[in-house]
């Protein structure tokens, strides 16, 4: 694959400069794990760190590479050292989130992104408004949003009427396609929305079918790992290779990072936080600051609850769903951390392949 093919032009080169720059290679950043990079160069992939030098000079962590984008890159073919990022390349994109708590900061997702497809279920769990947060987020990243309303098969074809026109009218000018996993309903049109050369992501509450998607889209390819063969016999070498950029056979890009997952279930949260605006205002007077409301020591919102200025019933609805939140925001850090174990083993056999064959 040539760098035009892995989303590289002259938006970027341009930035390059001639004088100082020049014998340094162009790679992608396909991966992060634990601050070390995976960067590709569309045929090669290998380890990279930051400079120091850069490292010193980034005011933020925005500052740092994140999957999808664009470096320069030090000694990306030398085998006897690590390639060192020197720099990353002008984004054309950034996907942010606002991290909760009382200062917002953002976290930086993936940059480079052209199109985001938000998909919000058609079934139990729809939620305009959700829908909404998420075309903010997107907007306000640089990127182009198209909403994706899935699991159609649910819903008769005069309901799906009625939801397509609401979703229509709260969304003027958004490309909204309707489209069912299970009886293929609008699939195609789904899929053709994905070209060749540019960067997608798929974002969405955890269960709205994106795994089940992006699975039909790639077919029987295994789309969390690819196991390249070495082509002169057709064996060995398996270099097994961790990626969070993936690329789809018809050449397409997906940014799939546990950071993209997260996103739609640290949303539960945010919709909490202002479903239970009256509880968020006098959880800040709490004497403590990470109180959970459920213990009665300086808890200002179970005062005003026996104060009876919280209706019982309220209160008890909070309580429960943020139990749930509690637990989907766990079951995804343990994703997280069965990905990161997975990751450092498929790193350590790279680095075992590469060791025992030089090049692979
Ligand atoms: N009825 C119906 N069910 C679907 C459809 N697509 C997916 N499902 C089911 O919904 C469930 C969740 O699908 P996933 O693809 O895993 O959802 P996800 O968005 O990837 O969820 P996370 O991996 O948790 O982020 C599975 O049981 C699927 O079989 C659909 O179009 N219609
Ligand atoms: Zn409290």
């Amino acid at each position: 694959m040539t760098l035009e093919e892995f989303g590289y032009s002259a938006w970027f080169s341009e930035q390059i400069d001639p004088e100082t720059e020049a014998d340094l290679a162009v790679a992608r950043v396909t991966a992060i794990h634990k601050g070390e990079c995976e960067v590709s160069n569309g045929e090669e992939t290998n380890a990279a760190k930051m400079t120091g030098r850069m490292r010193h000079q980034a005011t933020s962590k925005l500052d740092y590479p994140t999957v999808g984008d664009w470096v320069l890159v030090k000694d990306f073919e030398d085998e006897e050292r690590i390639a060192r990022i020197t720099r990353v390349l002008g984004r054309q994109s950034e996907l942010k989130r606002k991290s909760s708590g009382r200062t917002t900061r953002y976290q930086l997702i993936a940059a480079n992104i052209d199109t985001a497809f938000i998909m919000q279920t058609l079934g139990p769990g729809y939620n305009l408004k959700r829908l909404e947060r998420y075309l903010v987020m997107v907007n306000e990243s640089g990127i182009e949003p198209v909403v994706l309303l899935s699991k159609t098969d649910l819903l008769k074809p005069e309901e799906l009427a009625v939801k397509m026109a609401e979703v229509e009218e709260r969304m003027p000018g958004i490309r909204v396609l309707p489209f069912s996993n299970v009886d293929q309903a609008g699939l195609e049109e789904v899929t053709a929305l994905f070209e060749p050369e540019k960067t997608y992501c798929v974002i969405g509450t955890s269960g709205v079918g994106k795994t089940t998607l992006l699975n039909s889209i790639l077919g029987e390819e295994d789309f969390l790992f690819t196991l390249p063969v070495r082509e002169s016999d057709g064996k060995g070498v398996h270099s097994t290779t961790w990626r969070e950029l993936i690329t789809l056979g018809n050449g397409a890009h997906v940014v799939d990072t546990p950071g993209m997952r997260e996103l739609g279930n640290l949303d539960v949260n945010d919709g909490i936080e202002e479903t239970f605006d009256d509880i968020m205002a006098l959880a800040g007077a709490c004497k403590f600051n990470d109180c959970s409301h459920v213990q009665t020591k300086g808890c200002a919102v179970i005062a005003a609850v026996e104060r009876g200025e919280v209706s019982e019933a309220r209160y008890n609805n909070y309580v429960r769903l943020m139990k749930e939140a509690a637990f989907h925001e766990q079951s995804a850090l343990d994703k997280r951390d069965h990905d990161k174990k997975l990751s450092r083993f498929y790193r350590s056999v790279m680095v075992e392949k590469k060791k025992n064959s030089g090049k692979y």
